[in-house]
């Protein structure tokens, strides 16, 4: 009898691995804050089949972390799928800024069409930014974008649903039309009420990534998108299936990674059947410095399909103090032992 085929690479299988050739730990500031952190950390893995990202968040537990560890062996390990298009699309990024650094950046966002506005951040007294202050922000969005551009909002679920369906509403004429409101609420009943609600589309970003049945959000018929994260996800391959069973467009999305790690997501975007929307993945802008002499960003409002090879010098540039190196080697052990017997 043959035996079963298993759809996952040998080498990707747990207690498959063998020991990377080469393990670096990076560390580089960001230009502004983003989702409360200013510095930006994590391990690259050399394989037979080139660089991989291991750059969990800092508070994210062992459990959260596999899959992290599972899209980095996947990239040094086996490689990703053949791409079905050589560029990808890409949103600039814009955090809760004040107008005037909005407007900048998405000026020298490399000629990006789409932008994706950060909402509902928390302020350092525990209260939400107030309405007006991010109708401001997107006001100045849609000005330096123009009127052809799209913008697109990120509540990472800061929102209850009624001050949701306030808040799109607002903003939403605010912006001159949002494309859709990513993850509005923290729970898929609420994304179900809230998409009921508004004539704006919503997209499931954290209902996905972060939960244990991401189908849920199908079920409930509460998106019209799905946000994909290569590294949360457990690697290209896992969202591609993951892509094909949800039955919805996807945006593929960044964690903030180095160049390695968004080569990883522009794989996943390239070897898409479909891919209707911008994607997240223009963030090396958001680095001070990266792992690369030519980072993965925009040109034209797309970046290429391409796998760029950090090199020494910057790798030597970018290498974290020893405190730091020796937490991410120690957590990258315990979660590569973690695979072996999950
Ligand atoms: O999608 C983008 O434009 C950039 C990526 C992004 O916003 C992000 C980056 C790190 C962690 C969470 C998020 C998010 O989409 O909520
Ligand atoms: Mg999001």
């Amino acid at each position: 009898m043959q035996p079963p085929v298993n759809p996952v690479p040998a080498a990707t299988r747990p207690g498959a691995t063998t020991p990377p050739l080469d393990v670096r730990v990076w560390s580089t500031p960001l230009h502004v804050r983003f989702r409360g952190i200013t510095v930006r950390e994590g391990v690259l893995l050399r394989g037979p089949a080139g660089w991989g990202e291991f750059s969990p968040f800092r508070e994210y537990d062992d459990a959260e972390a596999l899959a992290w560890w599972r899209a980095a062996r996947e990239a040094c390990d086996v490689g990703w799928p053949a791409p079905v298009r050589d560029v990808v699309p890409v949103n600039v990024t814009v955090p809760a800024v004040g107008p005037e650094q909005a407007a900048a950046i998405v000026r020298a966002s490399g000629g990006c069409r789409t932008a994706k506005v950060k909402v509902a951040q928390r302020l350092a007294d525990g209260t939400v930014e107030p309405v007006d202050v991010e109708a401001e922000r997107l006001a100045a969005v849609r000005d330096a974008l123009g009127p052809g551009g799209r913008i697109r909002i990120d509540a990472n679920g800061g929102w209850d649903v009624d001050e949701a369906v306030a808040r799109v509403r607002r903003l939403d004429r605010a912006a001159g039309g949002l494309e859709y409101v990513e993850q509005p609420t923290a729970d898929v009943a609420g994304l179900a009420r809230v998409r009921r609600a508004v004539d704006v589309p919503v997209a499931a970003d954290e209902s996905i990534r972060r939960a244990e049945d991401p189908f849920a959000v199908v079920r409930a018929e509460a998106a019209d998108v799905v946000v994909l994260k290569v590294q949360p996800l457990g690697g290209v391959r896992a969202c591609l299936e993951l892509a094909e069973r949800v039955g919805l467009p996807v945006v593929v999305s960044s964690a903030i990674e180095s160049s390695v790690g968004i080569a990883a997501g522009v794989a996943l975007a390239a070897a898409l059947p479909e891919l209707p929307y911008a994607c997240g993945l223009a963030t090396t802008q958001l680095l001070v410095r990266d792992v690369v002499a030519e980072p993965l960003a925009p040109v034209d409002g797309a970046i290429r399909v391409a796998r760029p090879v950090p090199d020494d010098e910057h790798l030597d540039a970018l290498a974290a103090d020893d405190a730091t190196s020796r937490w991410w080697r120690e957590r990258l052990e315990r979660v590569a032992a973690r695979a072996v017997t999950a």
